[in-house]
């Protein structure tokens, strides 16, 4: 997809260049004239006060605070510079360096993220896997080998490096062969750079000095600022490098035309050279999202509109939502389906359409959930291509395994109690229910005359969530009834 980011780039190098902003940089001591160097050439202004003493006055009077964890002595200034800035509204920028190599690294970062907000997380693939995930490998202070973004996983470290931002409130970038830049809302790749660019000591540290100046320079444009960051070292890296190979030089001339090209490369050339593509990702089904399903019915709006109850259902918490329209002409359940899936994505929950596999691929919806009646003689799965959430209803052991091996992402087993919202329902049996998480992988939500005082006869059935219609549509303050729901949820699934 197109994106609109670098109509962004001029304003915001002219700010930085035009602002000058002071960026003070905590920084390790084998790249620190690096970083230095390449701030000036942005345009701004370093200062590389790093004693705990002196700290938190600097960082409340700069624009932008660099820190860098490549060494570890300074890991208190920076909690004490952090909270500063926090404090007098400094954008902050992290660099994780090797997060997860050792216990002071792991415990260092982890007491930096607890203490400050940042504004922008930079790393390599192992220190963001491992901030988002607790895992990710490493070697020394390069991304480990396993690790490394291709044209087959980038996507992937794109949904990681989304969690993680949604998470922290950062703008997440990590850097690779292929740059991926993520805020909670939009996920970018960006495709420029030079092999030889992993060849000197410090690139790394260098683009995260020039976050700090350009979101010091910019900082109400935090994601506009980081892609247009990212893109100029990018851009620059490959115009050096056409520089050192004309001479026939080094690795050690690449580092000086690298950052002279920081200095020297205008808002019109990294336009036409940026590589940039915009993600469209879209929810997935995860255990987590199965908690509080809630599916919509328009039975009890009394008066008000779909749109204006199932925003107070999402605002409370709901994890995952469903429109069921079973008596709507296509063109109006279209409309309606275009409203929730906005609705949905600004509350980064997943948006299914109960049934109609047309309307859910024309709405933006994340999937589709059909029952079996629903797939008799049907590939609902190639219907709507590898990465749509489909969601199967299964009541048997027999339906939910096949359900999986057709490609669901999860499963709807009920009706687990009486109901009269679904009068042809068929009922299982508890023991049936458990037979069924047993032999199935993915996530499962009971369904089915569910409420808070039933729920709990649930416990220990491996189910990874509940999904309701009348349990919150029914009710006459939807959203309190979601958040009655989620605690009850959050109970059973409890120890
Ligand atoms: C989460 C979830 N589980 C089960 C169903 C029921 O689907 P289906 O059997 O196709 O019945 P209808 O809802 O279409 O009447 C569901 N909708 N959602
Ligand atoms: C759609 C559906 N599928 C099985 S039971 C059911 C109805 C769920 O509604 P309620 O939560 O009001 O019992
Ligand atoms: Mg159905």
């Amino acid at each position: 997809m197109k994106t609109d980011i670098l109509a962004s780039f001029p304003a915001m190098m002219a700010n930085v260049r035009e602002k000058e902003p002071i960026v003070q940089a905590i920084t390790n001591f084998v790249t620190v004239n690096d970083c230095a160097n390449i701030i000036l050439a942005a345009g701004a202004s370093p200062t590389m006060a790093h004693e705990v003493e002196e700290v938190a006055e600097v960082a409340s009077v700069v624009q932008g605070l660099v820190m860098n964890m490549g060494t570890m002595e300074d890991v208190e200034a920076m909690l004490v510079a952090g909270k500063a800035a926090n404090e007098a509204g400094v954008p902050v920028v992290l660099d994780p360096v090797a997060v997860g190599a050792t216990r002071l690294r792991r415990e260092g970062g982890k007491k930096l993220l607890e203490n400050v907000k940042f504004s922008v997380i930079r790393g390599n693939t192992s220190e963001i896997k491992h901030l988002a995930v607790g895992t990710g490998s490493t070697r020394g202070v390069d991304a480990a080998e396993e690790d490394k973004i291709t044209e087959d996983n980038y996507k992937a470290f794109g949904y990681m490096a989304r969690e993680l931002a949604r998470k922290t409130g950062a703008v997440i970038a990590i850097s690779g062969v292929i740059d991926i830049i993520a805020s909670a809302d939009r996920v970018f790749a960006l495709r420029n750079g030079d092999a030889m660019m992993s060849r000197i000591t410090g690139s790394g540290c260098m683009l995260t000095a020039l976050l700090g100046a350009f979101c010091g320079g910019n900082p109400d444009h935090i994601l506009e600022a980081t892609v247009c960051a990212v893109s100029l070292m990018g851009v620059s890296g490959e115009i050096a490098r056409e520089k050192t190979d004309a001479q026939g030089a080094g690795t050690l001339t690449f580092r000086t035309h690298l950052v002279d090209q920081i200095s020297l490369t205008d808002a019109e050339t990294l336009q036409k050279r940026t590589r940039l593509e915009e993600l469209e990702l879209g929810e997935k089904a995860t255990k987590e999202s199965m908690k509080v399903y809630a599916i919509t019915d328009r039975a009890w709006l009394n008066g008000r509109t779909l749109h204006d109850v199932t925003e107070e259902v999402l605002a409370a918490g709901a994890t995952f939502l469903q429109i069921r329209e079973k008596e709507l002409d296509e063109a109006t359940f279209l409309e309606e389906a275009k409203d929730l899936a906005q609705l949905a994505k600004k509350y980064h929950v997943p948006f299914v359409v109960n049934d109609n596999i047309d309307i859910a691929l024309a709405c933006g919806a994340d999937g589709v959930h059909v029952g079996q009646s629903d797939i008799v003689d049907k590939d609902v799965r190639a219907m709507i291509g590898p990465d749509k959430i489909l969601g199967i209803s299964a009541n048997t052991v027999e339906t939910a395994v096949k359900a999986q091996e057709s490609g669901a992402d999860y499963i709807g087993v009920g009706a687990v109690f009486h109901t009269d919202t679904k009068k042809d329902a068929q009922s299982l049996t508890n023991e049936e229910l458990l037979a069924i998480c047993k032999a199935v992988t993915i996530p499962v939500v009971a369904i089915g005359g569910i409420n808070e005082n039933n729920i709990m006869q649930l416990k220990g059935s491996g189910i990874d969530g509940v999904s309701v219609i009348s349990a919150i549509f029914a009710k006459e303050h939807p959203g309190e009834a979601t958040k009655v729901l989620l605690k009850k949820v959050e109970e059973m699934l409890g120890e």
